[in-house]
């Protein structure tokens, strides 16, 4: 599946257009979530579909999740603005930019310099890179542009041979562990458990994919992970201001 997924977006680089910059102002990524007053920070996500669940939410629109999400107190929002397997679009970013006063990242498979300035003029204050998804090398040399240009980094990885291979080149700032297999969507919590081990201490751990409820944060927090990103779970929910709230402070959703 990712094989596929980075193919076509070889192709969508290739076209791919410049936008106007948008105006908009910057939150820290990493800051916001290590100042959450919970039990771990939250990164919500906008997320219409998913190759593996198809359509999440039927009555989607971004600027609503997105504002709902802000007013619940999430510490980010993860934006997916892949168009072709999400459903999702880069205007979603600079849209949602517009009407939120926390940290937005976007959620895409960036593989080029060429996205890395796209996300920046987007209005993006954070990028997503995939440790599955890029050499090490590369990654690095994204990650350093990102840097430069003033976007923060998640560095995501889903198996100990690909991390360890990352953390051979550099430590990231932000490392995210993803429970679900990119390639098989197999998704389970105690891959953090696995490779929090391996993680190193100035990585602000993040655990992503397959968090349901509060018992599943105690989980990935006592694996090490002190913040998550949450997707699925929240945009099942009709009202997703207080399915934030009641997943954040232990009330069963
Ligand atoms: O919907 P979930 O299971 O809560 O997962 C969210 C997020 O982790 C997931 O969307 C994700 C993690 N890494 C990715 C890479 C590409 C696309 C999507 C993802």
């Amino acid at each position: 599946m990712l094989d596929t997924i980075l193919a076509i977006k070889q192709q969508e680089i290739e076209r791919l257009y410049l936008p106007e910059a948008a105006e908009v102002e910057h939150y820290s990524f990493a800051d916001s979530l290590r100042n959450t007053p919970n039990k771990a920070g939250l990164i919500a996500e906008v997320k219409k579909a998913s190759p593996s669940k198809g359509i999440i939410r039927d009555d989607f629109n971004h600027v609503m999740v997105g504002k709902q999400y802000n007013d619940a107190g999430v510490e980010a929002i993860s934006v997916l603005t892949d168009q072709h397997f999400f459903q999702g679009h880069r205007d979603f970013l600079t849209d949602i930019k517009k009407f939120v006063q926390v940290p937005v990242m976007r959620k895409d498979f960036i593989i080029d310099p060429l996205q890395v300035e796209e996300s920046k003029l987007m209005g993006a204050d954070a990028i997503l890179l995939i440790g599955e998804a890029l050499e090490p090398k590369k990654l690095h040399e994204l990650y350093l542009q990102a840097y430069e240009s003033g976007l923060e980094v998640l560095v995501e990885v889903h198996s100990e041979a690909v991390l360890e291979g990352v953390l051979n080149e550099f430590t990231p700032e932000v490392l995210g562990i993803n429970n679900r297999n990119l390639h098989t969507f197999e998704t389970k919590l105690e891959q953090t458990e696995r490779m929090a081990k391996q993680a190193p201490k100035e990585s602000l751990l993040v655990s992503e994919s397959g968090i349901f409820t509060y018992e599943d944060i105690e989980k990935v927090v006592d694996y090490g992970a002190q913040a998550v990103l949450v997707g699925e779970s929240l945009m099942r929910q009709n009202n997703i201001k207080k399915a934030v709230k009641d997943l954040v402070n232990g009330v069963n959703v």
